[in-house]
């Protein structure tokens, strides 16, 4: 049986240690030796939502837990400032004052909530004095393509902004030609232009075809800095899956080994489920350590599984679950 992942002790704000990966240099020979059992991959994420069974209040201390690792996302085009602050009030009080009493706990919040720049201003004043951070998808999200100058100033302009995190885009033609040093060398500009701002690279790995693709792409970015390595923008065809997770963090463990350096870690797109958000702090327990099951470590991209989570919470609770309407935000 699992134990349980969040206790009232360590279950406050997003607990930000606020390390860095300062990168290295690219070292080709490692990026070659790099390769992916595609099907050895698949059997064993195939294992890891069949077996993971986590009741009662294992169950709620690990969806409480989820929650201070989401990224709270809003990222469409009819975004308003009214909705950004409705989705920061909900990132301070993620689950209702009856609930959270009923589990004894208290000042929960989500990991940060995730806008597009021109939010990130809003989301900057809505979340004042909560400990909160904003992240901005930046670089020409989700497709990357807008002139490189532009995405560098999109991401100054971010961080000028208030933005401490940013959700950088790469390019994927850099991985598909396997132009590494191409994709090396924007890694580490973009790097540079978010200053003190973490940074997390999404790989947009529904587009990079292969596993083995996946994974130098991972290493790559961590060799240019990232701070982070997401998997999808929420707006590919096939984002966030458990191969495509296992690959991404086997190349985390692999960058922590040879360099002693912790790199994040960002599931995101189409996670909207509670028990797949349970079946994702598991693998990531399993292969990286608890270590990495605080929020300065792994998020969860995603608009929709607080939602779930929320009803799961309340039926711990109360024995009843609520409608989904009922929960509209997250
Ligand atoms: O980065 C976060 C994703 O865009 C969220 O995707 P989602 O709307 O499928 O949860």
């Amino acid at each position: 049986m699992l134990q349980p992942a969040t206790t009232s002790q360590d279950a406050h704000l997003p607990q930000l240690t606020l390390t860095r990966n300062p990168g290295v240099d690219l070292d080709m020979n490692w990026v070659r030796s790099v390769q992916a059992n595609t099907s050895a991959i698949e059997r064993r994420a195939a294992t890891l939502p069949a077996r993971r069974s986590v009741k009662k209040d294992y169950q709620a201390a690990w969806l409480l837990k989820a929650i201070t690792c989401i990224d709270l996302t809003t990222l469409s085009g009819d975004d308003t400032a009214a909705r950004v602050r409705r989705l920061c009030a909900k990132a301070r009080h993620p689950v209702s004052a009856q609930v959270l009493a009923a589990l004894d706990m208290q000042g929960i919040t989500t990991g940060a909530v995730c806008v597009y720049h021109e939010m990130v201003e809003t989301a900057v004043a809505a979340l004042q004095g909560s400990g909160i951070p904003v992240a901005a998808v930046s670089t020409g999200f989700p497709a990357g393509l807008s002139p490189f100058d532009l995405r560098i100033e999109e991401i100054r302009r971010s961080v000028a902004a208030g933005a401490s995190e940013i959700d950088i885009v790469i390019s994927r033609r850099h991985v598909l030609e396997g132009n590494w040093q191409a994709l090396y060398d924007e890694m580490r500009e973009m790097r540079s232009a978010c200053g003190d701002a973490h940074v997390k690279a999404i790989l947009a790995t529904g587009e990079l075809g292969t596993l083995r693709n996946v994974a130098r792409a991972s290493l790559i970015c961590m060799m240019g800095g990232a701070d982070f390595i997401k998997t999808s923008t929420g707006k590919e065809s096939v984002n966030a899956t458990l191969p495509v997770s296992l690959t991404m963090i086997r190349a985390i463990r692999d960058y922590h080994a040879a360099t002693g350096i912790h790199i994040g870690y960002k599931p995101a797109g189409g996670i909207s489920k509670a028990k797949d958000a349970i079946t994702y702090l598991a693998l990531i327990k399993e292969e990286l350590g608890a270590r990495w099951l605080q929020p300065d470590l792994f998020r969860f991209g995603a608009s929709s599984l607080l939602g779930d989570i929320e009803r799961q919470l309340e039926h711990h609770v109360t024995g009843n679950y609520s409608a989904a309407h009922r929960h509209p935000m997250g």
